[in-house]
């Protein structure tokens, strides 16, 4: 089996950075919202995401972010890819990959059958759909609350471009995730931390242990 890309989301430090990609991160993920623990200033993005060209897809996570704010992430930090994680329509990702001319992952929340919809009027203009959790009622983040749903309702889904399991993901439950459903891509961001905000180098190394694990169990 095939390693599934794996997303490690919310990184502020080259540390970091650099464990999850000797590691075998495929994606990184940049918070630009700032009520979230893992927000990160243009800036400190832009050095962060130099020192990584190449060696990983970049990722700008904005939640809603209006053009303005946009504009300041893709010039001011030059990120590979962005991930809207808010109510954005198919209109406005088609606006934003004309604007930007950058690849886009949309996020969806997801508790029930019915959530899953939704996904299929983006699978004609993002490039890839990230399946979350919903968030709990009054929560202040729309991702990164560390909660997982029901996956076993991806079971079976077709899509036509990639896309990644998100949602409360950790080292203990990644392997059953694998075993359940053929997810191409797996994102995690809370479940590799010691503390909202600060990424744990063992957590990061049990999470692709249990990847790796899981896979060799399906190939035996
Ligand atoms: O992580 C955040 O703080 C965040 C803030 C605003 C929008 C999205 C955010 N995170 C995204 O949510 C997924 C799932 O997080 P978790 O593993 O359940 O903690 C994360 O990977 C980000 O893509």
């Amino acid at each position: 089996m095939k390693r599934p890309d794996i997303k490690i989301c919310g990184i502020r430090t080259k540390e970091t950075l650099d464990h999850v990609i000797a590691r075998g991160a495929s994606h990184v993920g940049f918070i630009f919202f700032e009520k979230s623990p893992r927000h990160v200033e243009v800036d400190v993005a832009a050095g962060l995401i130099e020192h990584v060209r190449g060696r990983a897809k970049t990722v700008a996570v904005s939640v809603n972010a209006d053009n303005e704010l946009l504009e300041e992430i893709v010039f001011g930090a030059k990120p590979d890819m962005l991930q809207l994680h808010g109510k954005e329509s198919p209109d406005r990702v088609v606006t934003v990959k004309a604007l930007y001319g950058l690849p886009v992952i949309k996020a969806f929340s997801i508790r029930a059958p019915e959530d899953l919809a939704f996904a299929r009027d983006y699978e004609d203009v993002a490039d890839r759909i990230l399946f979350d959790a919903k968030p709990p009622e009054n929560a202040a983040l729309p991702g990164g609350n560390g909660i997982a749903f029901d996956w076993r309702l991806l079971e079976g889904y077709q899509a036509t471009i990639p896309w990644f399991l998100s949602g409360g993901l950790n080292a203990e439950n990644v392997g059953a995730a694998l075993t359940d459903i053929h997810a191409p891509g797996l994102d995690v961001s809370s479940g590799v931390e010691s503390a909202p905000g600060i990424k744990d180098p063992a957590r990061i190394d049990a999470f692709f242990d249990a990847v790796d694990e899981a896979r060799m169990r399906r190939t035996a």
